[in-house]
């Protein structure tokens, strides 16, 4: 499917005013000049996005076609457009750039080589295209105009459908042709969707490879051996986590896992910044200077002074950039195979452990199953915590049956031996609202014990509710804080709140009645 033919319409956007690969500085200089955004204090670039300030899941889109008909998963998150639609969309894309100043993107996506695709980006905001620059694989040489790329993102964010005419559900669109090989982009400057839309075309194009593609974070000890994956829904901790000090970073978002080991998608990082500090996250503080994007941070317009606090647009406050300003970053991005796999789930029930071992049948339950909660912003509508189960821990990015990528996932589970644990970095000592977030400094040395072997070393208790083995000690954390139960006041309502969330497992796992009983039987028990 690799080699299928991009619309040579494309090639009439020579003709207009587009400008290709420009340079950090030129897209700056382009950028403020438009008066899109404006240079703040760390010397980052500066955008308000406006309305949409999260994804727009309910606004996705692919095309039922040759292509994706029989192989995309179609339902709720996978939703169909017709080939008509899209060509609709096509054609008023092609109108709207007629004219204009274009800003255009010639890169990749992938870091191995044998696995990389090449990415042409056409912005009409050049903080848009910066933004790109960063997150994706730069060309070492420019090679534009000589062939088509292997995929096309076109990203219009004042180009608006007409939801009845369109035959969509708004004036928002985010809608991929596999066909054509074209992501079109309109009605929402979340810078967001973009990345996210590669990693769905990823996640569809790789597993036809024998590659699993993972919503994970990824990073690496002193060996290429030493590799440990992150994977956790939106604001789970993958960014923040994976930024250690004492760690080489892989990529904080996107990866690939094939036979010779994991590569990232991706060239840059996105990290969320509400309450961001320089000292629990020194890394990320560190990473935002010139050439950064940051988006819907709250700043001054006159001193350009920074407010990483303040929420008044969204929760969803955003810092791009590329992954060389994290020091040590493993670059191009390729590491071996993972030792550990930290599954992170954001527990707004308060009940779950902050650290737990999982077997090899638990750990494919979980990541099936996907729990975890939908935090403040990046959705759009969602403004508290919301418990949701979203399998392989990115469910609005899986064009296929997670099933596929399950089995994969089990494969090299076997084939490496690795180790599984289930990471709660939400709440705990009671629910949303009553028990509090799980300290980020405890997170992080739980996470440096699972990952450097000590949890090897000690004993475990298994919990009644779930199932899950939780370590009895981990030096340099609250031993207090290791059972979940021990952190409610009322252990009756721990015990019902573990019940109801231990019954929502197992009625969301009916979704999955083809699984091997082994796996099934590993889940909750009432
Ligand atoms: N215990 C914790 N573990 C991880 N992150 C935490 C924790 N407590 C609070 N946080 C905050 O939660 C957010 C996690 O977001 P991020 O790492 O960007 O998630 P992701 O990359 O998975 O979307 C950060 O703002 C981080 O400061
Ligand atoms: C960019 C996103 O991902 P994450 O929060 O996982 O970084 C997103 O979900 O919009
Ligand atoms: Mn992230």
């Amino acid at each position: 499917m690799r080699n299928m033919k991009t619309l040579n319409e494309m090639d009439a956007l020579y003709s207009r005013k587009v400008y290709n690969n420009l340079s950090v500085s030129e897209l700056v200089e382009k950028s403020i000049s438009l008066k899109e955004s404006i240079l703040t204090e760390k010397g980052a670039l500066h955008a308000y996005t406006g309305e949409f300030t999260g994804r727009s899941p309910k606004d996705k889109y692919i095309v039922e076609d040759s292509v994706t008909k029989g192989r995309v998963k179609w339902g709720k998150i996978n939703q169909p457009i017709s080939e008509q639609t899209f060509d609709s969309l096509y054609k008023k894309a092609l109108a709207y750039m007629s004219g204009r100043e274009l800003f255009m993107f010639e890169g990749a996506a992938g870091a191995d080589p044998n696995h990389q695709i090449s990415i042409r980006v056409i912005n009409e905001l050049a903080w848009h295209n910066l933004f790109v620059k960063q997150l994706l694989i730069q060309h070492e040489e420019h090679d534009s105009g000589k062939k088509e790329p292997d995929f096309s993102i076109i990203c219009l964010p004042g180009l608006k459908a007409d939801p009845m005419k369109d035959e969509l559900h708004s004036e928002t669109f985010i809608s991929i042709s596999f066909e054509r090989r074209i992501v079109l982009i309109g009605g929402t400057a979340y810078a967001g969707e973009m990345k996210k839309s590669v990693f769905s075309v990823l996640n569809f194009l790789l597993p036809f490879e024998g590659i699993l593609p993972m919503h994970c974070s990824a990073n690496m000890g002193d060996s290429p051996d030493d590799v440990a994956l992150f994977f956790g829904l939106s604001g789970t901790g993958k960014t923040t986590l994976s930024a250690d000090p004492n760690r080489k970073l892989i990529g904080d978002d996107e990866h690939g896992w094939s036979d010779t080991g994991v590569f990232n998608f991706e060239g840059g990082c996105y990290a969320k910044c509400i309450g961001l500090s320089q000292e629990q996250e020194p890394q990320i503080w560190r990473a935002i200077k010139y050439g950064s994007v940051l988006e819907n941070v709250v700043i001054d317009p006159e001193t350009r002074l920074l407010d990483f606090d303040a929420n008044t647009y969204t929760e969803n406050t955003r810092a791009a950039y590329s992954i060389e300003n994290i020091p040590g970053a493993v670059s191009p991005s390729i590491a071996g195979h993972p030792k550990v796999i930290i599954f992170l789930t954001a527990d707004a029930f308060g009940v779950l452990p902050p650290i737990s071992k999982l077997k090899k049948e638990q750990a494919m339950y979980h990541f099936l199953s996907g729990y975890t909660s939908k935090l403040a912003g990046t959705e759009r509508g969602v403004t508290e915590p919301e418990a949701t189960f979203s399998t392989c821990f990115g469910e609005p990015f899986l064009p296929l049956d997670p099933n596929i990528y399950a089995e994969l996932l089990g494969k090299k589970i076997d084939d490496h031996d690795v180790r599984v644990y289930l990471v709660n970095t939400g709440w705990s000592g009671g629910a949303y609202g009553v028990g509090e977030r799980i300290k980020l400094a405890n997170t992080r040395t739980m996470v440096r014990a699972a990952i450097n072997g000590d949890l090897e070393k000690v004993n475990y208790q298994q919990d009644s509710h779930f199932g899950l083995f939780i370590p009895e000690t981990i030096a340099g954390v609250p031993t207090e804080i290791l059972n979940p139960r021990q952190t409610w006041g009322n252990k009756n309502a721990y015990d019902k709140k573990a019940q109801e969330l231990a019954e929502r497992f197992i009625s969301n796992f009916e979704r999955f009645s083809n699984v091997m009983p082994e796996i099934k039987q590993a889940g909750p028990k009432i």
